[in-house]
């Protein structure tokens, strides 16, 4: 399979910077979701989901075709949740039409964590809605109840090393998880909408202990309320992960940099961008004093 980017010559940066402003105004704007932790999370994670579908074996899946708005890919139980995402998205989509929902979806991500304080992240559109027919089929997306040597190979998969693997998995240090998405639950109180390296911080300072939760799911609890899945906790078992574990803790700015890179890697696999593609670093609300 291959999905070469549609370069569309009518839209400049200008064009994206106001679908990426409309979607940081209202991040501002409904920030009661989620017990106020606002919408950041869940449209990264929807940047996520929409693109970790991706096969490296045969180049199928991933962010391209926009499939996520399709039934079969949006009621993936391992989508459950990101249909509040996707309703966020509506309106601006509206009154943006001319985007492909591969774009959206991912230029939504990028914002949300750019707005979290987090890196700039470069993002490249050319995205192309495919039909119905090219949607993957469900079971793509990783299980939370596993080991390093599923996370490795999970990850390979999507063309990710070790240092791309854990970095990636930082991501964790938004939002959370809730028993009605995913069967887990917490962390409670300290869940938190600011894009820094406390993930790695906190699986290293925390004492963790196994528990069934409330839906019977295993998981890591901490006696300050923190949490961690399994495949989080696998980042410090295995000892090449926890090498660069203790890095990203101990250097916020070498994790925010192989963050960005891999982030963009994710939100790009499978699709081939032409020569001089256009390539965007968005300004923040911040950076234009909105
Ligand atoms: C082995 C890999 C991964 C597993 C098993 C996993 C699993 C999960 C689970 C079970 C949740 C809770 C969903 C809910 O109950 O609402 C979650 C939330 C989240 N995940 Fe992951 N995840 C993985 C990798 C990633 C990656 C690579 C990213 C982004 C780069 C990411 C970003 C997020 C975010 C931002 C949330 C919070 C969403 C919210 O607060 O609504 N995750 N993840
Ligand atoms: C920084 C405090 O948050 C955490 O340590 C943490 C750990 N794992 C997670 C796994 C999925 C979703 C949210 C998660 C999360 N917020």
């Amino acid at each position: 399979i291959v999905h070469i980017a549609a370069i569309n010559k009518d839209r400049t940066i200008d064009d994206y910077q106001r679908i990426y402003n409309k979607i940081a105004e209202k991040i501002r704007e409904d920030d009661e979701y989620d017990g106020y932790i606002g919408y950041g999370p869940v449209l990264v994670r929807l940047g996520w989901h929409s693109s970790g579908t991706y096969n490296k074996e045969n180049n199928s899946g991933g962010s391209y075709g926009g499939t996520y708005r399709f039934k079969l890919e949006n009621s993936d139980p391992s989508n459950n949740g990101l249909q509040n995402a996707a309703q966020f998205l509506d309106p601006i989509y509206k009154e943006f039409n001319w985007i492909s929902h591969g774009d959206l979806y991912t230029l939504g991500a990028v914002c949300a964590i750019q707005e979290a304080q987090g890196p700039k992240i470069k993002w490249r559109p050319g995205r192309v809605d495919l039909p119905e027919s090219a949607t993957p089929e469900n079971g793509r997306l990783p299980d939370a109840v596993n080991g390093a040597d599923y996370v490795r190979k999970f990850y390979a998969r999507l063309r990710m090393n070790d240092r791309e693997a854990v970095a990636l998995t930082g991501a964790h240090c938004l939002g959370r998880t809730h028993l009605k998405n995913s069967g887990f639950d917490g962390p409670w109180g300290a869940a938190s909408s600011s894009f820094t390296n406390e993930f790695f911080i906190n699986l290293l300072n925390e004492q963790w202990k196994l528990q069934k939760n409330a839906a019977g799911n295993k998981q890591y609890d901490s006696p300050k309320g923190y949490m961690m899945l399994e495949t989080d906790y696998a980042l410090i078992q295995d000892p090449i992960y926890l090498k660069i574990v203790k890095e990203y803790a101990n250097n916020e700015a070498s994790f925010f940099k192989d963050f960005a890179s891999s982030f963009q890697k994710l939100l790009e696999n499978g699709i081939d961008y032409p020569k001089g593609a256009p390539e965007y670093i968005f300004k923040t609300l911040d950076d234009q004093d909105m």
